[in-house]
């Protein structure tokens, strides 16, 4: 498998976790029914193109987010690699149970790996999102975090609305700062920064980046940047060059999150591996068959590829196929 940085004299890089987001984070959005065989086709292709970290879906309530209905059949059926790990998004104790029930019923390969549980650093994201204000979902998720931790399965946090919220506007970083914190505290072992609007630039994630690192290491940080105004691979920079070393993104930067209306997907993946080529990060991937990933889940989709590398990797192979 080829990795999408390529060694240079410079010696060792500075290894980047991936945290592939398009099947949940990226379908969720999608106005369309997805076939579940659909989702299984995304996920095995991203496993082979070299993802080492997939979210495969979410169990939250079907009526909140009918797209993501059907998870249970998307995780058993897959193709679950090794060395890859496969993690979904729970918004409660009903969906912590349904992952288990999962896990009971298939003892000997478990479909899931971790999960992912998630909150807000405003009231109005989080009530809007799950009907809860931040400190009840706190409360909420210490006994999800509790339980799923008692039964040895690792769980990583997000904190939505980092920048700026849809319906209160400019956050207060500190909030951001003691959110995150909270989430680590009851055990998470990182938390994932979303800039869920994507009106975030590489001075206000620095911005945000030095206010949440007063409390929290940064090697338990993730940067999650949605692409609404084109900033998303320049704030995976900034993040980077802040210390964080895992980004989320997105295949073909599909998606958007629901309860945030106008954001656009997350940075795409082939963009953030290619720009990571040649620097002095590595990232896995094969970025070639990553941007084969992009298209064929856009034709199903029906919808334009979003990153820019995939359509400048596909012109650049039609004009090598028009020369031959
Ligand atoms: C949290 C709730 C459930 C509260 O929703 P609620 O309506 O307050 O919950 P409830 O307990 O009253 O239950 C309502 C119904 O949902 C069912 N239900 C309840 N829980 C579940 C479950 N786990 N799985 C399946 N069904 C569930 C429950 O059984 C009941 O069914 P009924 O009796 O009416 O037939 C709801 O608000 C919800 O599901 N919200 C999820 C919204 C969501 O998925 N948003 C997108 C993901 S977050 C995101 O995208 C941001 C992120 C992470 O990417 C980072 C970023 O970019 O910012």
């Amino acid at each position: 498998m080829r990795n999408c940085a390529y060694s240079t004299a410079a010696g060792e890089r500075i290894p980047v976790r991936i945290v592939e987001v398009g099947p949940r984070d990226g379908l969720q959005n999608e106005k369309t029914v997805i076939p579940p065989e659909v989702k299984v086709g995304l996920i095995d292709r991203l496993g082979r193109a070299g993802s080492r970290v997939i979210e495969a879906g979410s169990f939250v309530s079907p009526k909140w987010v009918p797209q993501m209905a059907g998870t249970a059949e998307v995780v058993t059926s897959m193709d679950k690699l090794p060395g890859t790990t496969y993690q979904v998004l729970v918004p409660n104790e009903k969906g912590l149970e349904s992952v288990l029930s999962l896990l009971a019923a298939h003892p000997d390969k478990p479909p899931i790996d971790e999960i992912a549980v998630f909150t807000a650093a405003t009231d109005a994201f989080s009530i809007a999102n799950t009907n809860v204000t931040v400190a009840d979902s706190l409360k909420r998720l210490a006994r999800v975090v509790q339980s799923a931790l008692d039964k040895g399965i690792r769980v990583r946090g997000y904190v939505s609305v980092v920048i700026t919220c849809p319906y209160s506007g400019k956050v207060d970083y500190k909030r951001v700062r003691d959110v995150t914190k909270e989430l680590l505290d009851m055990g998470c072992y990182e938390v994932s920064l979303g800039d869920t609007t994507g009106t975030g630039n590489p001075t206000s994630v620095r911005e945000m980046l030095s206010v949440v690192l007063e409390a929290n290491p940064v090697e338990r940080l993730a940067g999650h940047f949605h692409d609404t105004f084109g900033m998303g691979v320049a704030n995976s920079m900034a993040a980077l060059s802040a210390g964080i070393r895992t980004l989320d993104c997105s295949i073909g930067g599909l998606g958007g999150c629901p309860y945030s209306p106008g954001a656009t997907g997350n940075v795409a993946t082939e963009d953030v591996l290619y720009a990571l080529q040649d620097s002095a990060y590595s990232a896995p991937g094969d970025l070639e068959a990553l941007v084969d990933v992009g298209f064929w889940i856009s034709e199903r989709l029906g919808r334009d590829n979003s990153s820019r590398v995939a359509k400048a990797v596909r012109a650049r192979r039609e004009r090598e196929k028009a020369k031959l």
